[in-house]
């Protein structure tokens, strides 16, 4: 049975930041994810982790300006120094909250410009290795054109070749199965071909990135084959819910290992 996470960058924001660890736990999670903490002192994030007795499943690495729309530094030559000092900032919060996988997002670049393949592959290798003295694995995450215009990681196969050419052990694939449906589809096949490199997954309905309980994919049946294969990691839990976090939580009692709902979604 998958080991799912909570991404508390989508899921509980009913309630503040941090308090969205223990509704996470009181909704029977394990584990959680979320985009950025960085807004938070590391150990006040490590302290509602060990407080609601969590699993820190992923976070990314800082990825510049966002708010003024970067989305990741990587595959800019000119912000290298930038880079290693995300990569610091990143360790930091990873100590805090025990996080064994980091993602480095690319940036919205031309991956047709040599000058940015070339950057990128420095920075997932700089990145890399600095995440290996730590114990931890870097991840790279494909993401589609439409809910990231411009994204120069923006093809699976792609991603599978650089990993292969930068033969580094701790460098896996974050493969979120929505952008893969969105991006090539035939989700099965990709996930047993990429699964010897794949160090995290995501889900979420498709087309509308909604709760894993229906329209183009059959989560059921991709959960199963998760278990046939082997996939032993975390399963983030990446979705909009569609009218509130509890109420759609039905499709996750099944699995839950802890009672579910404490607000009573279950009926
Ligand atoms: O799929 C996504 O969008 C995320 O996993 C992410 O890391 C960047 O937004
Ligand atoms: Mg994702």
């Amino acid at each position: 049975m998958p080991r799912f996470a909570a991404n508390l960058t989508m899921m509980f924001t009913e309630w503040s930041f941090l308090d969205r660890f223990a509704a996470a736990a009181d909704a029977g999670f394990t584990a959680v994810e979320f985009l950025f903490p960085y807004e938070h002192a590391p150990d006040a994030v490590g302290e509602r982790l060990a407080r609601n007795g969590l699993t820190q499943a992923l976070f990314n690495l800082p990825p510049g300006n966002w708010a003024a729309g970067e989305r990741g530094i990587a595959a800019f030559p000119e912000r290298f120094d930038e880079l290693k000092a995300s990569v610091k900032t990143g360790l930091t919060y990873a100590a805090a909250t025990g996080v064994k996988r980091l993602h480095l997002m690319s940036g919205l670049a031309d991956r047709a410009d040599p000058k940015a393949c070339a950057a990128y592959g420095e920075a997932v290798s700089y990145a890399a290795g600095a995440l290996a003295e730590q114990g931890l694995d870097l991840v790279l995450e494909p993401i589609n054109g439409r809910n990231m215009p411009g994204y120069f990681l923006n093809d699976f196969a792609f991603t599978q070749a650089l990993i292969a050419e930068q033969g580094l052990p701790n460098l896996k694939l974050q493969f979120d199965i929505y952008h893969c449906q969105i991006i090539h589809g035939d989700v099965t096949m990709r996930l047993r071909q990429l699964m010897p490199i794949t160090g995290h997954v995501q889900i979420a309905s498709v087309p509308s990135r909604n709760e894993p309980d229906g329209e183009e994919l059959n989560y059921p049946f991709l959960f199963a084959e998760l278990d046939r294969l082997g996939y032993d990691g975390f399963v983030g839990c990446e979705y909009n819910p569609r009218a509130g976090t509890l109420e759609g939580l039905r499709w996750f009692a099944t699995y839950a290992t802890a009672p579910v709902l404490k607000a009573g979604a279950n009926g």
